[in-house]
């Protein structure tokens, strides 16, 4: 079995708890409350900062100039698309500035953001991609899971569109084919990273009704 699959199966439970959760499904049906949502984003767009430096430190630390491209390229996605998709939504739930900018981080927040630190600042290409496996391939699994019609409002959509389209797919098939070959070098420390990973995804979940 390749290492991506090796690490999925051995955290199945968890990542089967943060795939199917409760918030994606009440987001995919288009029925969660404002309130959760609105909780979700202001944490998540803190993520997101971490999550950009991240992309960075891989892309420094890459083996090669063909995946520092292709890294490049998604960074340049998620800091226009994405990044415009927060101010829209921040506007129409009317979170003010403060909140957007430097809001109280939940324990769950700051864990990711550690972790996120941590693997980035670990120079190690295998590492950065650890993390990314879960970041991106928990958010695919998700998306895809959405049958039928988008819900109505774009807040909730935009959110599942960005997340499951041909161009995510292909980056996470290449992020894991990534992992599979220089992860096998460093496997212990990329396993406890993927293990962290998982479970701080889904306490990102379980925060919002707790
Ligand atoms: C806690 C948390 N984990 C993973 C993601 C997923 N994610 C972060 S950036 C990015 C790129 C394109 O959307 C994706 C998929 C998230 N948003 N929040």
């Amino acid at each position: 079995m390749s290492l991506t699959a090796t690490l999925r199966a051995a955290h199945a439970a968890e990542w089967e708890a943060a795939a199917a959760h409760r918030f994606v499904r009440e987001l995919c049906a288009g029925t969660v409350d404002a309130a959760v949502m609105r909780r979700y984003l202001v944490q998540d767009y803190q993520f997101l900062d971490r999550f950009v430096a991240l992309l960075g430190a891989a892309i420094a630390a890459a083996d090669g100039f063909a995946a520092r491209l292709r890294l490049s390229r998604f960074l340049a996605m998620i800091t226009s698309d994405e990044n415009t998709y927060f101010q829209r939504s921040f506007d129409t739930l009317g979170v003010p500035a403060a909140e957007r900018r430097n809001p109280a981080l939940s324990g769950t927040t700051i864990g990711l953001q550690a972790l996120m630190k941590e693997a980035a600042e670990s120079r190690s290409y295998p590492r950065c991609l650890a993390v990314l496996v879960v970041f991106e391939g928990l958010y695919l699994d998700w998306a895809q899971r959405h049958a039928g019609p988008l819900p109505p409002e774009f807040i909730h959509a935009e959110w599942i569109s960005l997340h499951n389209n041909p161009f995510f797919q292909d980056f996470v098939g290449w992020l894991r084919a990534e992992l599979d070959r220089t992860g096998p070098a460093e496997e212990a420390a990329c396993a406890a990273l993927f293990a962290r990973a998982v479970a701080l995804e889904r306490r990102f979940f379980d925060d919002l009704y707790a």
